[in-house]
C-alpha cells in the first residue's frame, strides 16, 4: 500500500506502507502508481515527496514475489511516470534505500537522505541485476566506474558516501521527511529537465573498454553488460538490454539459490526444539559481562567478537606466557578492525586475569580450553563452584557431549554449547547447542548473544559433531575412500573447487591441521597405529580409511608442518605413498571422474543432513544450509546442501546413493537414509514443505 496526503498546503506526500521493510509488492506498486496520478492531477499540489513508513524508505522489490507469476503493475513504467512528472518529486530516504527502492529514488528528481541511511543495489547478491533502470540511471548519475562497483558488488554505501558520489543531493541529521517537504516547496516551478537522470549523458571516463574488460573477468557478466549498455547506448535501448539480461537471470538456478538463502538466514532465527521451546515464547536474558576461559586462537577470537559487540569481557588464561601473548594479539585484532572501520579501538571493555575467580560475576561464561573431555569436565566443575548460580556456562567444543558437561555442574539447565568457527571474530556462523536439560531461556540468551555479535545463530541439538562437523565427517571419509580407490587429492579438490567451494576437502584439511581430527579419532578409538592386513581398514565393524592417521604418523599435519595432503614444494611423496598403500591392501586403482567425486562427497554429506533432520538435531533444512554456507564454505550460489538436493531432485540423490552403495557395499553411509527414502516415496515435496513433512506426531511421512 501507499498512503497519499497533502502537507504544507501544496506538497503531495506519498508514504510506502508495507512492513517491515516497505518492499515493493504488487499492492505497493499499485498504491504508488495511484498516488502519483492523484498528486499530479491535484491542482493544489505543486510538488511531491515519496517516503517510507516507520523510518525506512524501501528494501527493494518484494523478493517473496520472485519466481511466482507477476501480478500488479510493473515497476519500470511506474518509475518512468515519476521521472516524467512535470511537478518536482523528491525522495525522502530514511533507513534503507536498496535495490528497487533506490531505483525508485533514482527516478525521482531530487534525493534527500537522513545521515544514518544506507543505499545500494544488492540485486547481484540475489543472482539478479537492478532491472528497474538501475543499471542505466546510476552510471549516468555517478559515472561508470563508481556505478559498476556498486552494481557488481552489491555493496551498500552510507549517506555521506552517497552524497560524495552524487547519488543524493542533501544529507540531513533531522527528520528527512520534514526536510524533504521544505525542500520540495523550495523547488516548486523550477525546470526539471536536468533532474531526469535518464536524460543525462553518462559522464566520460578514460579507457572505459579496459574497465569493462577487467570487470568482466572478475564479476557478474550480466551486470557489466548492462552498465556497458548505459555507457554506449541511448537510454531506451539500454533499458531494453537491461530487461533482456534480467530475463536470463530471473529463472536461473543461481538466482533461486541466492534468494532461498536470503530467507534461510533469517528463518534460522525462528528456532524451535523438539522439547517445545521456541523463539517466540522464550525470553533471552540480558548479557552485559561475559567471561572467556582459555585464550588460544579460538578464545582470542571470541574475546574480540564479544568486545566488539559492546560487552564487558573478562578474559581468563591460567598460563602466564599465553596470557601475555593473548593480550597483545587481542589488542592487535581490535586495532586492525578499528582501522578497517575508521574508528578507534576501545580496549577498556576487556580485563585480563590468570584466575578463574575473575569470572565470578559474569552473566555468561564461554570456555575455549583444549578440546579434551577431562580438561573440560574439570573446568565445568570449577566454574560451577566459582560463578554466579544464574550464570550461563557455555562450551566452545566442536564435538564433545554437552549433556555430559552439563552433568558436571549444579545448574545443568544453564549449560549450552556455543560453537564458534575460526576466526571467531570474523566468521558469521554460531551453532548454539542445546542439551537435554538446557532451559528455553538459556537457548534464547545464547541465540540473542550470537545475533548481537553479528552472527547467524543456529539452534542445534546435542549429538557427536552437532550438525556441521557430523556432516563434515561423512564428507571427509568419502574423500579418503576415493583416494583408496584411485583418486588423487588434486583430482578430488579440483572437482569440489569447480563446484564452487573456495577450497577442496584436502586443501581445507591442510589449512585447519590434520592433527586436530587425528586427536579426535584417537580419543574415539579409531586411529590406531601398527595395524596390518584387513583389520587395518576396518573399525567398529565398518570400513575405515586410516589414510589421515598415516599422514599424521609421518608428521604431515598440513600447512603448519609444511606438508599434509600437499607438500608446499615439489614432492612426489604423497602419490608414492598412496600407490604403496593401495598395493599393500590389494586395492586396484581405477579412474574416478569428477561426477563420482562430487556425488560421493556431496550426496553422502546431504544424506547425513537428512539423518540429522530425522534425528531432529535441527528443526529444518534452512538450519543445515545456513551452517554449511556460513561455516563450511558451501558455495552460496548453490543455496546450501539441502537446497542443492532439492534442486538436483531427491529421487536422483537417492538413486545415485543407492547406485554407489550397490557398487561399494562395504563403504559405509552410502545407503539413502530413511527420511530421504520416505520423502522420495511421498513424491519428493519441495524444500519449503520438508519441515512440515518431518514434524513429529503430525508427520505426513
Ligand atoms: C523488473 C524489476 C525487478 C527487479 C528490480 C529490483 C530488484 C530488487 O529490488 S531485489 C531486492 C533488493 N533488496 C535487497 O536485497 C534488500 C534485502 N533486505 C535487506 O537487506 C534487509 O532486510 C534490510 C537492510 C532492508 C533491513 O534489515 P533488518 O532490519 O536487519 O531486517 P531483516 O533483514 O531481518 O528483514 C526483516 C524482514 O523483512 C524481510 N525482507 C527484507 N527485505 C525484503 C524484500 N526486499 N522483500 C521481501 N522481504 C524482505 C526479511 O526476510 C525479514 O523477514 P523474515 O524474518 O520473515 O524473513
Amino acid at each position: 500500500m501507499a498512503q497519499y496526503t497533502r502537507v504544507s498546503g501544496s506538497v503531495g506526500l506519498i508514504t510506502l506502507q508495507n512492513p517491515p521493510v516497505n518492499a515493493l509488492s504488487a499492492a505497493v506498486r499499485l498504491g504508488i502508481g495511484e498516488a502519483v496520478q492523484r498528486a499530479l492531477g491535484d491542482q493544489e499540489v505543486q510538488s511531491v515527496v515519496i517516503c517510507g513508513q516507520n523510518g525506512l524508505f524501501c528494501g527493494g522489490a518484494d523478493i517473496r514475489e520472485f519466481g511466482k507469476e507477476m501480478t500488479g503493475p510493473p515497476l519500470v513504467p511506474m518509475i518512468h511516470a515519476i521521472e516524467a512528472a512535470t511537478k518536482p518529486v523528491v525522495a525522502a530516504i530514511e533507513g534503507s534505500a536498496l535495490g528497487g527502492g533506490l531505483e525508485l529514488a533514482l527516478g525521482c528528481h531530487y534525493r534527500i537522505s537522513h545521515c544514518k541511511a544506507r543505499l545500494g543495489l544488492p540485486e547481484v547478491t540475489l543472482g539478479l541485476l537492478p532491472a528497474a533502470g538501475g543499471t542505466q540511471r546510476l552510471p549516468r548519475l555517478i559515472g561508470v566506474p563508481a556505478a559498476l562497483n556498486l552494481i557488481t558488488t552489491g555493496h551498500h554505501v552510507t549517506a555521506a558516501e552517497a552524497l560524495q558520489l552524487g547519488i543524493v543531493d542533501q544529507v540531513t541529521e533531522h527528520n528527512a521527511v520534514d526536510v524533504a517537504v521544505k525542500f520540495a516547496l523550495s523547488v516548486t516551478g523550477k525546470p526539471l529537465h536536468d533532474r531526469r537522470v535518464s536524460s543525462l549523458e553518462c559522464p566520460a571516463a578514460p579507457d572505459l573498454d579496459s574497465l569493462f574488460e577487467e570487470a568482466m573477468l572478475k564479476v557478474r557478466v550480466a551486470c557489466v553488460q548492462a552498465v556497458r549498455a548505459a555507457a554506449t547506448l541511448p537510454y531506451a535501448r539500454g533499458m531494453e538490454r537491461e530487461k533482456a539480461l534480467m530475463a536470463t537471470l530471473f529463472g536461473s538456478g543461481q538466482a533461486r539459490a541466492l534468494q532461498y538463502f536470503f530467507f534461510a538466514q533469517r528463518a534460522v532465527g525462528r528456532w524451535s526444539t523438539p522439547g517445545g521451546a521456541r523463539w517466540d515464547t522464550s525470553q533471552p536474558r540480558p548479557v552485559r559481562t561475559a567471561a572467556v576461559i582459555g585464550l588460544g586462537t579460538m578464545g582470542r577470537g571470541i574475546t574480540v567478537a564479544l568486545a566488539q559487540a559492546g560487552l564487558s569481557v573478562v578474559a581468563v588464561e591460567t598460563q602466564a606466557k599465553q596470557l601475555t601473548e593473548a593480550r597483545k594479539a587481542v589488542a592487535g585484532m581490535l586495532k586492525r578492525a578499528a582501522v578497517r572501520r575508521g574508528t578507534t579501538p576501545e580496549p577498556g571493555s576487556i580485563t585480563y586475569s590468570d584466575q578463574l575467580q575473575a569470572a565470578a560475576r559474569a552473566d555468561l561464561v564461554i570456555e575455549a580450553v583444549f578440546e579434551d573431555m577431562e580438561v573440560k569436565e574439570t573446568l565445568f566443575r570449577q566454574l560451577s563452584a566459582v560463578c554466579r548460580p544464574d550464570a550461563l556456562l557455555c562450551t566452545n567444543t566442536s564435538s564433545l557431549d554437552v549433556d555430559h558437561l552439563a552433568s558436571q555442574t549444579r545448574h545443568p539447565h544453564l549449560v549450552l554449547g556455543m560453537h564458534f568457527f575460526a576466526p571467531a571474530q570474523a566468521m558469521k556462523l554460531l551453532e548454539v547447542v542445546y542439551g537435554a536439560r538446557s532451559s528455553p531461556t538459556a537457548v534464547a540468551t545464547a541465540m540473542q548473544l550470537g545475533k548481537t555479535m553479528g552472527k547467524v545463530s543456529v539452534a542445534v541439538g546435542n549429538c557427536r559433531g552437532f550438525a556441521g562437523n557430523r556432516m563434515l565427517k561423512r564428507y571427509l571419509e568419502q574423500a579418503f575412500f576415493l583416494l583408496e580407490e584411485g583418486a588423487t587429492p588434486e583430482g578430488v579438490d579440483r572437482a569440489l573447487e569447480e563446484f564452487g567451494f573456495a577450497m577442496g576437502v584436502f586443501r581445507m584439511s591442510d589449512l585447519s591441521g590434520l592433527d586436530v581430527g587425528w586427536r579426535v579419532r584417537k580419543a574415539e578409538g579409531l586411529a590406531q597405529s601398527g595395524l596390518t592386513g584387513p583389520s587395518a581398514r576396518v573399525r567398529q565393524g565398518r570400513r575405515y580409511s586410516p589414510l589421515g592417521d598415516l599422514l599424521c604418523e609421518h608428521q604431515r599435519f598440513g600447512q603448519k608442518s609444511g606438508r599434509g595432503w600437499y607438500q608446499y614444494e615439489p614432492d612426489p611423496w604423497l602419490h608414492r605413498f598412496l600407490e604403496e598403500y593401495r598395493a599393500r591392501h590389494g586395492l586396484l586403482p581405477r579412474r574416478i571422474d569428477q561426477q563420482e567425486v562430487l556425488e560421493r562427497c556431496l550426496f553422502v554429506l546431504i544424506n547425513e543432513g537428512f539423518q540429522i533432520l530425522e534425528d531432529r538435531i535441527v528443526a529444518g533444512p534452512e538450519d543445515i544450509d545456513a551452517i554449511y554456507v556460513l561455516g563450511y564454505g558451501w558455495p552460496r550460489h548453490r543455496g546450501g546442501p539441502m537446497f542443492y538436493a532439492h534442486m538436483v531432485g531427491l529421487e536422483r540423490v537417492a538413486q545415485r546413493l543407492e547406485h554407489y552403495h550397490q557398487a561399494h557395499p562395504e563403504v559405509p553411509y552410502l545407503q539413502p537414509c530413511g527420511l530421504l527414502r520416505r520423502l522420495v516415496a511421498s513424491g519428493s515435496p519441495p524444500i519449503h514443505r520438508w519441515r512440515r513433512a518431518i514434524a513429529g506426531p503430525h508427520s505426513q511421512l
